[in-house]
Order: C-alpha cells, then structure tokens, then sequence
C-alpha cells in the first residue's frame, strides 16, 4: 500500500483507494440495515460499534461481522498492529459536520478515517500556547473509498473538523487538491464515514453480574 505522494503533515497518511467500490455498497448496505443503532446529534448522526468508550474504560461488545473484514484488512496493511476494536459511524447531510476536536486519550492514538459516498473537506488546526484551537495549518480533501490515517504529531498537537457548510471551498491549503481544483468548490452530498480505533482501556462486558 502506497501512501499519497503529496506534502503531508507529520503522522497524517492518506491512500486515495483503500476500499473497493464493491467494499463501499457492501459497507453501506449493512450501515444502512441498521436503522436503530443511528443517534442523531444536531451536526450529524452517528452508529457506535464496539462499546461506549470512556477516560475511565470502555464496556467492550464484539464488532458486528459485516466491519471484521474492514478491521482484518487494516491491520494486514499495518495501519493498526494489532486488531482495533471500536468504530464509529458518522454520516453528515449537506450543511453538518464535527467541531474542531482531538479524539484524546480515551483511544490508542491511532484513527484510521474510511470515507464513502461523496467528498468532504477536512481541515487540520495548530494547537495554541493554552491549547486551543490556534489557525488552519491543512485541509485534505476526503474521496470517497479513501483512507485517512492520523497518529503522532497530528493526532496528539492538532485539532482536525469538518465545516458545517453546504460548500467545500478548495483552497492553497488543501494538500491533495490538483492544481486545477484550487479556488474552485465542491457542493456537499451524503457522506458517510467509519472511524476506526482501538479503545484505550476495557473492561470485559459482564452486563448481569453483580458488583
Ligand atoms: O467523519 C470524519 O471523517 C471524522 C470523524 C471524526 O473526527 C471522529 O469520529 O473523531
Ligand atoms: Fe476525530
């Protein structure tokens, strides 16, 4: 698997095809089979799977078999050395996205990003002196079937969002833009994205047994 060749930022990796087309209907079959495990946020709705994390401990539950191959096929590339055991769902409509965040301690600091559907921009922030969201450094541009890798430098120091726009404009900023994409923008469409990691510290699901 080879990464993209452009200036990246330091821990971020970027492979333009890491699913097949075949891959995303499948994907998007069973995501969509689900339709109780959606929780709507004001920005975006979202499916947990593999337990609730917390700082304090995720109550693990197994994967549903249809993200198995998903998870086997990323730790096979080395993106993960051993197999992550969370993932969560976010679908965004025209107009939502994610406020600046980091994902924190609550994981490994490795999140493995696969989009599907349509593109989305996703814009990457320097941390201030008091660490809070200080200016833009880089924006990637998500395709879809693409994967997104941040770990070390971007995934401690840097906060990354997804605008809440109907619009993404492509600007000098964007890393992966071609020279003719510059100054020109993309209307939003359903995008839906699986965010892949593993859960810091878990506690064995032993719902049923007194404490
Ligand atoms: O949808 C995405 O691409 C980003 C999601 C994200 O940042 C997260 O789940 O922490
Ligand atoms: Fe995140």
């Amino acid at each position: 698997m080879k990464p993209f060749q452009h200036e990246t930022l330091p821990g971020m990796q970027y492979y333009a095809h890491f699913v097949t087309a075949a891959q995303q209907q499948h994907l998007l079959h069973h995501i969509n089979s689900h339709p109780a495990a959606w929780k709507r946020l004001n920005n975006r709705t979202l499916q947990n799977w593999g337990g609730l994390p917390h700082i304090k401990g995720m109550l693990q539950t197994p994967l549903p078999p249809f993200l198995l191959p998903l998870v086997t096929q990323l730790t096979d590339a080395r993106v993960f050395a051993t197999p992550p055991n969370h993932v969560l769902i976010n679908r965004y409509l025209p107009g939502q996205g994610i406020h600046p965040h980091v994902d924190g301690p609550a994981y490994k600091p490795v999140a493995a990003i696969i989009s599907l559907q349509a593109p989305i921009l996703m814009h990457f922030y320097h941390t201030t002196q008091h660490g809070a969201v200080g200016q833009r450094a880089a924006s990637m541009l998500l395709h879809p079937r693409s994967l997104l890798v941040l770990s070390q430098h971007v995934y401690h120091h840097m906060f990354h969002a997804i605008a809440e726009t109907t619009v993404d404009h492509i600007d000098q900023l964007v890393l992966n833009a071609t020279p003719d994409q510059i100054a020109t923008t993309i209307p939003r469409q359903e995008r839906t994205s699986l965010t892949v990691r593993t859960s810091c510290r878990t506690i064995p699901n032993m719902l049923g047994r007194k404490r």
